[in-house]
C-alpha cells in the first residue's frame, strides 16, 4: 500500500448507532468523524487503530474489521489517505456518552441521522464512503479530489483481496 496512506480511522458500531467524535482540531473541525489518527514508524495499520481507539475512547478493542482506505487529493494541502476500519461492540458492553476528551466529545448517533441526506454536521467525506463501509463486506479504495475545501470528483473500487490481507498482516 502506498506510503502516502497514514492515518486510520474507526467506526465503532453498537446496533443501530455508531460511537463519533465531534473534532476539537482539524481536519474535520468541529464536525462528527470516525475516531483515528496519525501512524506512528513502523506501526501497522491494525495496531495503529488499536492504540487510537484505546486513546481517544479508552475501550480496549482487539477484534476490527479493515474496510480498505480512503485517499484524498487537494489543491490546498498534501495527498494523504487512511486505513479504515470497523467494529461491532456487543450490547453487553455499556458505553455512556457523551465523554469529553482531549480530542473533542464523543457520543452515540444514530446511523439512519450520520446516513440522512443534507446533514452537514459530518466530515467532508463521509457521506461518500460510510454506507459503503457499513453495509458491503468487500473492502473499497475510495478516492476523493478536493477543490478549495470542496468534494468535487469521487470515484471507489474493490480492493483486491489478496492487497487487503497483506495490510491486515503486514500493513503493505
Ligand atoms: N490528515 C487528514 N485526516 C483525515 C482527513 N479526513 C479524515 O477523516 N481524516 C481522519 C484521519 C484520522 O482519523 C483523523 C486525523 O488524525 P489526527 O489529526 O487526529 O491524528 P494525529 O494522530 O496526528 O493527532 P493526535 O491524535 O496526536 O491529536 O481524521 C483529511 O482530510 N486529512
Amino acid at each position: 500500500m502506498n506510503e502516502f496512506i497514514r492515518y486510520t480511522i474507526l467506526f465503532i458500531r453498537q446496533g443501530s448507532r455508531i460511537l463519533l467524535l465531534n473534532r476539537n482540531s482539524a481536519p474535520a473541525k468541529g464536525l462528527w468523524n470516525g475516531v483515528g489518527g496519525k501512524l506512528e514508524a513502523g506501526e501497522t495499520p491494525m495496531a495503529g487503530v488499536l492504540r487510537e481507539a484505546w486513546e481517544e475512547t479508552g475501550i480496549r478493542l482487539t477484534d476490527v474489521a479493515y474496510k480498505g482506505v480512503v485517499s484524498w487529493e487537494s489543491d490546498v494541502s498534501p495527498r494523504g489517505g487512511m486505513h479504515v476500519f470497523m467494529t461491532e461492540l456487543p450490547p453487553s458492553l455499556a458505553y455512556p456518552t457523551p465523554v469529553q476528551m482531549e480530542e473533542g466529545l464523543l457520543d452515540w448517533k444514530e446511523i439512519e441521522w450520520v446516513l440522512s441526506d443534507h446533514n452537514f454536521g459530518m466530515g467532508e467525506i463521509i457521506p461518500r464512503y460510510l454506507r459503503t463501509v457499513l453495509e458491503d463486506d468487500s473492502c473499497y479504495v475510495h478516492h476523493c479530489v478536493f477543490h478549495q475545501h470542496k468534494v468535487i470528483a469521487y470515484e471507489r473500487r474493490q480492493m483486491e483481496p489478496v492487497l487487503a490481507g497483506a495490510v491486515i498482516r503486514k500493513g503493505c
